[in-house]
Protein backbone atom coordinates (compact mmCIF):
# COMPACT_ATOMS: atom_id res chain seq x y z
CA UNK A 1 0.00 0.00 0.00
CA UNK A 2 1.63 3.47 -0.90
CA UNK A 3 2.42 5.78 1.83
CA UNK A 4 -0.25 8.63 2.12
CA UNK A 5 1.19 11.89 0.67
CA UNK A 6 0.90 15.02 2.90
CA UNK A 7 -0.98 18.09 1.60
CA UNK A 8 -0.68 21.60 3.01
CA UNK A 9 -4.09 24.29 3.19
CA UNK A 10 -3.13 27.70 3.88
CA UNK A 11 -6.44 29.77 4.75
CA UNK A 12 -5.71 32.88 3.74
CA UNK A 13 -8.32 34.81 2.57
CA UNK A 14 -9.42 36.54 5.34
CA UNK A 15 -9.85 39.99 6.10
CA UNK A 16 -8.22 41.12 9.27
CA UNK A 17 -10.57 42.82 10.65
CA UNK A 18 -9.15 42.98 14.51
CA UNK A 19 -5.95 44.26 13.36
CA UNK A 20 -6.98 47.26 11.99
CA UNK A 21 -4.44 47.71 9.27
CA UNK A 22 -5.08 49.41 5.81
CA UNK A 23 -4.95 45.57 3.97
CA UNK A 24 -5.48 42.23 5.21
CA UNK A 25 -3.26 40.83 8.24
CA UNK A 26 -1.52 38.28 6.00
CA UNK A 27 -0.42 40.85 3.75
CA UNK A 28 1.55 43.18 6.42
CA UNK A 29 5.33 42.97 6.29
CA UNK A 30 7.69 42.07 9.11
CA UNK A 31 11.36 42.56 7.71
CA UNK A 32 9.78 43.31 4.23
CA UNK A 33 8.64 40.26 3.36
CA UNK A 34 4.44 39.55 3.44
CA UNK A 35 3.27 37.45 6.37
CA UNK A 36 1.86 35.27 4.32
CA UNK A 37 5.00 34.51 2.17
CA UNK A 38 6.79 33.63 5.61
CA UNK A 39 4.29 31.31 6.93
CA UNK A 40 4.37 29.51 3.43
CA UNK A 41 8.16 29.36 3.02
CA UNK A 42 8.24 28.10 6.64
CA UNK A 43 5.73 25.45 6.09
CA UNK A 44 7.05 24.24 2.61
CA UNK A 45 10.74 24.44 3.34
CA UNK A 46 10.29 22.17 6.23
CA UNK A 47 8.45 19.24 5.45
CA UNK A 48 7.55 17.24 2.11
CA UNK A 49 4.07 18.53 1.04
CA UNK A 50 3.03 16.91 -2.32
CA UNK A 51 1.24 20.58 -2.87
CA UNK A 52 -0.28 23.59 -1.03
CA UNK A 53 -3.90 24.92 -1.61
CA UNK A 54 -4.09 28.61 -0.68
CA UNK A 55 -8.02 29.93 -0.26
CA UNK A 56 -7.91 33.82 -1.22
CA UNK A 57 -10.94 36.70 -0.85
CA UNK A 58 -12.60 36.71 -4.26
CA UNK A 59 -11.26 40.49 -3.48
CA UNK A 60 -7.31 39.56 -2.74
CA UNK A 61 -5.55 42.01 -5.19
CA UNK A 62 -2.27 41.80 -3.27
CA UNK A 63 -1.42 37.74 -3.81
CA UNK A 64 0.12 38.47 -7.52
CA UNK A 65 2.80 40.38 -5.80
CA UNK A 66 3.78 37.76 -3.40
CA UNK A 67 7.25 35.73 -3.52
CA UNK A 68 4.36 32.69 -2.97
CA UNK A 69 2.51 33.04 -6.06
CA UNK A 70 5.68 32.60 -8.43
CA UNK A 71 5.95 29.12 -6.14
CA UNK A 72 4.73 26.17 -8.56
CA UNK A 73 4.14 24.21 -5.51
CA UNK A 74 1.60 26.64 -4.88
CA UNK A 75 -1.98 26.75 -6.00
CA UNK A 76 -4.71 28.92 -4.96
CA UNK A 77 -8.58 29.03 -5.02
CA UNK A 78 -11.59 31.18 -3.76
CA UNK A 79 -12.20 31.47 0.21
CA UNK A 80 -15.26 31.38 1.35
CA UNK A 81 -16.94 33.99 4.20
CA UNK A 82 -15.83 31.64 7.24
CA UNK A 83 -12.79 30.15 8.10
CA UNK A 84 -14.30 26.78 7.92
CA UNK A 85 -15.44 27.86 3.77
CA UNK A 86 -12.09 28.51 2.86
CA UNK A 87 -10.54 25.35 3.99
CA UNK A 88 -13.31 23.57 2.53
CA UNK A 89 -13.09 24.89 -0.89
CA UNK A 90 -9.62 24.45 -0.55
CA UNK A 91 -10.03 20.56 -0.04
CA UNK A 92 -12.64 20.31 -2.88
CA UNK A 93 -10.08 22.47 -5.28
CA UNK A 94 -7.68 19.13 -4.11
CA UNK A 95 -10.15 16.64 -4.36
CA UNK A 96 -8.90 15.17 -7.82
CA UNK A 97 -5.10 15.34 -6.58
CA UNK A 98 -5.35 14.03 -3.03
CA UNK A 99 -6.33 10.17 -1.79
CA UNK A 100 -8.77 9.89 0.66
CA UNK A 101 -6.03 8.87 3.13
CA UNK A 102 -3.67 11.06 2.19
CA UNK A 103 -2.78 13.50 5.28
CA UNK A 104 -3.66 17.20 4.95
CA UNK A 105 -2.20 19.92 7.38
CA UNK A 106 -4.72 23.13 7.61
CA UNK A 107 -2.14 26.50 9.15
CA UNK A 108 -3.83 29.59 9.45
CA UNK A 109 -1.92 32.36 7.17
CA UNK A 110 -1.62 34.59 10.33
CA UNK A 111 0.82 32.35 12.04
CA UNK A 112 4.19 33.26 10.73
CA UNK A 113 6.07 31.84 13.39
CA UNK A 114 5.70 28.03 13.46
CA UNK A 115 9.05 26.58 14.77
CA UNK A 116 10.16 23.75 12.22
CA UNK A 117 10.57 21.47 15.40
CA UNK A 118 7.18 21.89 16.06
CA UNK A 119 6.23 21.18 12.40
CA UNK A 120 8.13 17.93 12.37
CA UNK A 121 7.03 16.43 15.88
CA UNK A 122 3.00 17.17 14.50
CA UNK A 123 3.83 14.83 11.50
CA UNK A 124 6.21 12.29 13.36
CA UNK A 125 3.82 11.95 15.94
CA UNK A 126 0.60 11.56 13.95
CA UNK A 127 1.63 10.21 10.86
CA UNK A 128 0.50 6.40 12.28
CA UNK A 129 -2.66 7.48 13.98
CA UNK A 130 -6.26 6.84 12.79
CA UNK A 131 -7.73 10.36 13.46
CA UNK A 132 -4.53 12.55 13.78
CA UNK A 133 -4.43 16.12 15.94
CA UNK A 134 -3.47 19.75 16.31
CA UNK A 135 -0.61 21.39 18.00
CA UNK A 136 -1.84 23.20 20.89
CA UNK A 137 -0.18 25.03 23.97
CA UNK A 138 -1.37 24.01 27.54
CA UNK A 139 -3.29 26.89 29.56
CA UNK A 140 -0.37 29.17 31.32
CA UNK A 141 -2.84 31.68 32.91
CA UNK A 142 -5.38 31.37 35.43
CA UNK A 143 -9.22 31.70 33.29
CA UNK A 144 -11.76 34.06 34.00
CA UNK A 145 -15.48 33.34 33.20
CA UNK A 146 -17.28 36.39 32.87
CA UNK A 147 -20.44 37.30 33.35
CA UNK A 148 -22.57 39.40 30.81
CA UNK A 149 -22.40 42.49 32.95
CA UNK A 150 -20.59 45.88 31.11
CA UNK A 151 -18.14 45.91 32.26
CA UNK A 152 -17.98 42.12 32.62
CA UNK A 153 -17.20 40.91 36.23
CA UNK A 154 -16.24 37.46 37.49
CA UNK A 155 -18.83 34.89 37.31
CA UNK A 156 -16.27 31.63 37.91
CA UNK A 157 -12.66 31.03 37.88
CA UNK A 158 -12.13 27.83 35.65
CA UNK A 159 -10.05 25.09 36.18
CA UNK A 160 -7.14 25.09 33.86
CA UNK A 161 -5.53 21.84 34.94
CA UNK A 162 -7.14 20.35 31.28
CA UNK A 163 -7.36 23.14 29.19
CA UNK A 164 -5.35 23.99 26.38
CA UNK A 165 -5.28 26.66 23.18
CA UNK A 166 -5.41 24.82 19.43
CA UNK A 167 -3.12 26.10 17.19
CA UNK A 168 -1.65 24.85 14.08
CA UNK A 169 -0.85 22.86 11.77
CA UNK A 170 -4.03 21.06 12.56
CA UNK A 171 -3.55 17.20 10.67
CA UNK A 172 -6.32 15.11 9.32
CA UNK A 173 -6.67 12.53 6.87
CA UNK A 174 -7.91 14.51 3.63
CA UNK A 175 -11.53 12.42 3.16
CA UNK A 176 -12.53 12.65 7.21
CA UNK A 177 -11.66 16.05 7.02
CA UNK A 178 -13.48 16.76 4.06
CA UNK A 179 -16.53 14.87 5.00
CA UNK A 180 -16.50 16.38 8.33
CA UNK A 181 -16.47 20.22 7.50
CA UNK A 182 -19.16 19.10 5.03
CA UNK A 183 -21.79 17.46 7.41
CA UNK A 184 -20.67 21.06 10.10
CA UNK A 185 -21.52 23.08 7.03
CA UNK A 186 -24.82 21.27 6.15
CA UNK A 187 -25.67 21.37 9.33
CA UNK A 188 -25.03 25.09 10.33
CA UNK A 189 -22.81 23.86 13.02
CA UNK A 190 -20.34 26.91 13.44
CA UNK A 191 -16.22 26.00 13.58
CA UNK A 192 -13.63 27.79 14.08
CA UNK A 193 -10.67 25.12 13.87
CA UNK A 194 -10.90 21.45 11.64
CA UNK A 195 -10.35 19.90 15.01
CA UNK A 196 -14.26 21.00 15.70
CA UNK A 197 -15.43 19.52 12.37
CA UNK A 198 -13.97 16.38 13.40
CA UNK A 199 -14.85 16.32 17.23
CA UNK A 200 -18.89 16.73 15.68
CA UNK A 201 -17.99 14.27 13.86
CA UNK A 202 -16.94 11.69 16.71
CA UNK A 203 -13.74 11.61 16.50
CA UNK A 204 -11.06 12.64 19.27
CA UNK A 205 -8.14 14.37 17.75
CA UNK A 206 -4.72 14.38 19.63
CA UNK A 207 -3.37 17.24 21.45
CA UNK A 208 0.58 17.65 20.52
CA UNK A 209 2.22 20.10 22.66
CA UNK A 210 3.13 22.92 20.62
CA UNK A 211 5.19 26.16 21.32
CA UNK A 212 3.49 29.25 23.26
CA UNK A 213 5.01 31.74 21.10
CA UNK A 214 3.63 30.17 17.60
CA UNK A 215 1.27 33.56 17.92
CA UNK A 216 -1.74 34.26 15.47
CA UNK A 217 -1.33 37.66 14.54
CA UNK A 218 -4.52 38.76 15.59
CA UNK A 219 -4.88 42.50 17.29
CA UNK A 220 -1.94 45.50 16.41
CA UNK A 221 0.30 44.46 18.83
CA UNK A 222 1.18 41.13 17.64
CA UNK A 223 3.03 42.30 14.61
CA UNK A 224 5.97 43.58 16.45
CA UNK A 225 5.66 40.47 18.67
CA UNK A 226 5.61 38.31 15.64
CA UNK A 227 8.56 40.13 14.45
CA UNK A 228 10.60 39.56 17.69
CA UNK A 229 9.72 35.84 17.85
CA UNK A 230 10.65 35.49 14.00
CA UNK A 231 14.03 37.36 15.38
CA UNK A 232 14.61 34.46 17.25
CA UNK A 233 13.36 31.16 15.91
N1 LIG B 1 -13.31 33.59 5.61
C1 LIG B 1 -12.04 33.38 6.08
C2 LIG B 1 -11.66 33.85 7.37
C3 LIG B 1 -10.35 33.63 7.80
N2 LIG B 1 -9.49 32.96 6.97
C4 LIG B 1 -8.11 32.75 7.39
O1 LIG B 1 -8.08 32.00 8.58
C5 LIG B 1 -6.93 32.38 9.36
C6 LIG B 1 -7.28 32.59 10.83
O2 LIG B 1 -8.41 33.42 10.89
P1 LIG B 1 -8.44 34.85 11.66
O3 LIG B 1 -7.24 35.04 12.50
O4 LIG B 1 -9.77 35.03 12.26
O5 LIG B 1 -8.29 35.87 10.41
P2 LIG B 1 -9.35 36.94 9.95
O6 LIG B 1 -10.70 36.31 9.81
O7 LIG B 1 -8.77 37.63 8.77
O8 LIG B 1 -9.35 37.97 11.20
P3 LIG B 1 -10.60 38.80 11.75
O9 LIG B 1 -11.48 37.81 12.45
O10 LIG B 1 -9.95 39.78 12.69
O11 LIG B 1 -11.27 39.45 10.56
C7 LIG B 1 -6.35 33.63 8.72
O12 LIG B 1 -5.12 33.32 8.10
C8 LIG B 1 -7.40 34.06 7.72
O13 LIG B 1 -6.84 34.65 6.54
C9 LIG B 1 -9.89 32.48 5.71
O14 LIG B 1 -9.09 31.88 4.98
N3 LIG B 1 -11.16 32.70 5.29
C1 LIG C 1 -7.65 27.79 13.94
C2 LIG C 1 -7.30 28.62 15.15
O1 LIG C 1 -6.16 29.41 14.87
C3 LIG C 1 -7.02 27.72 16.32
O2 LIG C 1 -6.87 28.50 17.49
C4 LIG C 1 -8.45 29.60 15.52
O3 LIG C 1 -9.61 28.85 15.83
C5 LIG C 1 -8.75 30.57 14.41
O4 LIG C 1 -9.81 31.37 14.90
P1 LIG C 1 -10.14 32.72 14.17
O5 LIG C 1 -11.29 33.32 14.88
O6 LIG C 1 -10.49 32.30 12.75
O7 LIG C 1 -8.90 33.55 14.26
Amino acid sequence: MNKPSFWLVVPAAGIGQRMKAECPKQYLKINNRFILDITLSRLLDNAPFKGCMVPLSPADHWWLDSESSQDDRIQTCTGGKERADSVLSALHALAEQADESDWVLVHDAARPCLHADDLSNLIDTLSEHPVGGLLAAPVADTLKLADDGIPPEVAQTVDRSRLWRALTPQMFRFGALRAALESCLESGHGVTDESSAMEFSGKMPVLVEGRPDNLKVTVPSDLALAEFILGRL
